[in-house]
Parts: structure tokens; sequence; C-alpha cells
């Protein structure tokens, strides 16, 4: 089957949902350290994971039996990356539907959080899994699930910068996900 966008939030008879989110900052300056011009300038940028399988992502996972998509997300975060989401802070981007269903939100931070946060990931990420697994009293992991956090500027150069990032080996519907961000969220067309 083919991965189809869906109404958002969209769930189907007995397939699995499962959620992901977009951390992401209007304007950051990805050269700040530059001693020339380009230290003032400025792009949106976004977080993503390197998966424990090779393959990018966003964070996020597998809906629980009983549990809200919003709910799920809250774990997954937390989990996944360490860090505690309110759920009123973030909006609904899309839903895409093929072995299972995969919903994706967006989180819209200011650029002092966005640094905070993708440091507290780099510096918690595979203590938090561990940590929260011990908690669990959930033996079954031995390892972080995600192997690296990368920031994204979302910077079109000629043929270099996101043209040539979605090339990349994404999981599930990554790439589906982060073509309607770009085109809905920041008007880029790939
Ligand atoms: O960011 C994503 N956007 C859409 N689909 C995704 C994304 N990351 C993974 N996936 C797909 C790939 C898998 O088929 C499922 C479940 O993801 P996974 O991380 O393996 O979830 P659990 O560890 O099982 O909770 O979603």
């Amino acid at each position: 089957m083919k991965t189809q966008r869906v109404p958002f939030g969209q769930t189907s008879p007995h397939k699995k949902n499962a959620v992901f989110l977009a951390i992401y900052v209007d304007a950051i300056s990805p050269w700040k350290y530059f001693k020339d011009d380009m230290q003032h300038f400025k792009c949106p940028a976004l977080i993503m994971i390197d998966r424990w399988d090779g393959r990018m992502g966003f964070p996020g996972g597998t809906v629980n039996e009983g549990e809200t998509l919003l709910e799920a997300l809250v774990r997954e975060i937390k989990e996944e990356i360490g860090i505690t989401i309110k759920p009123e802070k973030v909006h609904p981007i899309a839903s895409h539907e093929n072995r299972i269903v995969t919903h994706f939100y967006g989180l819209k931070v200011l650029e002092a959080e966005f640094l905070h946060i993708y440091y507290h990931i780099l510096n918690n990420f595979s203590r938090s899994i561990l940590l929260h697994a011990y908690e669990e009293g959930d033996n079954s992991h031995f390892m972080s699930e995600i192997t690296g956090i990368k920031i994204v500027p979302l910077l079109q150069h000629e043929n270099k910068g996101i043209n040539r990032f979605i090339e990349n080996a994404f999981a599930g519907a990554t790439r589906e996900d982060l073509l309607v961000l770009l085109k809905e969220i920041f008007g880029i067309e790939i």
C-alpha cells in the first residue's frame, strides 16, 4: 500500500497508530559564531533524530491500547528524548496511513528554547530511556532507541540544503511528514 494522507487524527480499524513531533523554530542563526556577515543570517530549523535502525525520523512512537494520541505523544517524547511537553502547546500537522497510521504534530518554540531543548536531549537522551526503563521495571531496553540528534536548517540553496537532505533514508512516513511541514508551515516546496 502506498502511503496516503488522511484527515488529521483519523484512525483505521485493526491498524496501529503512532505519534511524532517536530520541534521547530522560525528563525535561528546556524552560523552565529562566524566572523563575517553570515553570523546575522537566520532561517527556520527543526529537530530530528537518528534511529537505532539507521533511518532518520522525528521523536515519537506507537500509541498504547487505551491511550489518546496526545497522551501517547507526551509519554513517547518523555521516554525518547527526556522532555516533558504540554499537550496544549502542540498543533496537528498531518496524518498518514500505510501499514500503520501516523499522526504528526508540531511544537513551535523560540530560539533560546530550541537550543535549550537541543542541548538537553544531547546530554540526556541515552540516560533518559535507561532511567525510564528502570523506573518501569522494564529490562528490555539495553540502550537508547535513538543514536543521534540533529538540528536541520530549513534552508534552500541551489541544490544543497533541505533539497538534498530530503534524499536521506527516513523511517515510515517521515519524508511525507517533512514535506507537509515544509510546504504548509514554511511555504517551502521541494
Ligand atoms: O517521524 C516519523 N514519521 C512518520 N512515521 C514514522 C516516523 N518515525 C517512525 N515512523 C514509523 C516507522 C514505524 O513503522 C512506526 C513506529 O515507529 P517506532 O519508532 O518504531 O515506534 P515504537 O518504537 O514501536 O514505539 O512509525
